[in-house]
């Protein structure tokens, strides 16, 4: 039984005021399979429609068209069957009020009916020292915090995250991934949408490209890199510019881009291209100062997929 599954789901959402009549399709025929146990990065452009397919599956909104099942429930009919066993952390949404984190928690654990010790939870997302604070006088991060530990309640199959690191500093944001793998080894789903790329490449079993409200990709990062065609990235310093061998590079076999940010050159190719990229470079007019060649970055992938470039 996959964790999550979407057929033919299309959103369309109808204006008010000035702009009835006009509607705005965010999902158009979207079918998706999260299956269970894996770690899932949902990724797209601003306006992609990744917080509405969220919506969709937690049953705040309902799909124009379509069927979505969580955990195998039909969120349309079992909304509490699903809820009870999927954590949620939103995006937007903080706790506010007088309440202190530890009341927060507290609640959270008694409204699952959960047997989870609050200051566990409150020492594994690093609130250590604040859980007592009330949450008005909570910064963002601690807040993001509190919200994760909230979505931790009761060991969920399914931990649903609408851009997890959102005001985290860098040793929040090590904690979140550190407490995504952790879950998952337990056993749960992870589904995560983020435009933090780095941070879906250092955890994601599997990711999806949403643009326009349709999918333009669903692999893992290593196969998006193969069937992208670039699997690597030379970054090469010149001392000069040469405009004709920028056009030889462009020319070679296997090079599927090439960017020029002042005198340092970046080229998008496969394995193959590599050397010849590089001896076509060195051997023109200009100097060679520095060359490193890395894999493709999740982040040049999301670029290719959502320009259209790939296919
Ligand atoms: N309640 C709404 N009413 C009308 N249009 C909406 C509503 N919510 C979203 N939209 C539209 O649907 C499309 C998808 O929006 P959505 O918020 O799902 O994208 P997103 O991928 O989450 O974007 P972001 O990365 O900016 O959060 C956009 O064109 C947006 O303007």
């Amino acid at each position: 039984m996959p964790a999550i599954e979407l057929r033919g789901v299309t959103k369309r959402y109808g204006r008010a005021g000035l702009f009835r009549g006009r509607s705005v399709t965010a999902l158009h025929d979207l079918d998706l399979t999260v299956r269970n146990g894996e770690i899932f990065g949902f990724l797209g452009p601003n306006g992609a429609g990744k917080s509405t397919t969220i919506d969709i599956l937690l049953d705040y909104t309902a799909p124009t068209e379509g069927s979505v099942r969580v955990l195998g429930h039909d969120v349309a009919t079992e909304s509490t069957a699903v809820r009870e066993r999927v954590g949620v952390l939103p995006d937007g949404y903080g706790p506010i009020g007088e309440r202190t984190g530890r009341e927060h928690v507290e609640f959270a654990i008694e409204a699952k009916d959960a047997a989870d010790d609050p200051d566990d939870l409150i020492e594994r997302v690093g609130m250590r020292g604040v859980g007592d604070y009330p949450v008005e006088q909570y910064s963002k991060g601690m807040a993001q915090r509190l919200m994760l530990a909230v979505a931790l309640v009761g060991n969920p199959d399914l931990l649903i995250l609408d851009e997890p690191s959102t005001g985290l500093d860098p040793n929040g944001a090590r904690t979140m991934r550190r407490i995504v793998r952790e879950e998952n080894e337990r056993g749960a789903t992870v589904f995560f949408s983020s435009h933090i790329m780095e941070q879906v490449e250092a955890v994601a079993d599997r990711v999806a490209i949403l643009d326009g409200g349709e999918l333009v990709a669903v692999d893992t990062i290593d196969a998006l890199r193969e069937s992208s065609g670039s699997t690597a990235t030379v970054t090469i310093e010149l001392s000069t510019i040469p405009g004709d061998a920028l056009d030889r590079v462009r020319s070679i076999e296997g090079v599927t881009g090439l960017r020029t940010d002042g005198t340092t050159v970046t080229v998008a190719c496969d394995d193959r291209a590599k050397a010849p990229v590089i001896a076509t470079l060195h051997g023109s007019v200009a100097d060679v100062t520095d060359v490193t060649t890395s894999e493709t970055s999740l982040e040049e992938l999301f670029e290719t997929y959502t320009r259209g470039v790939a296919q």
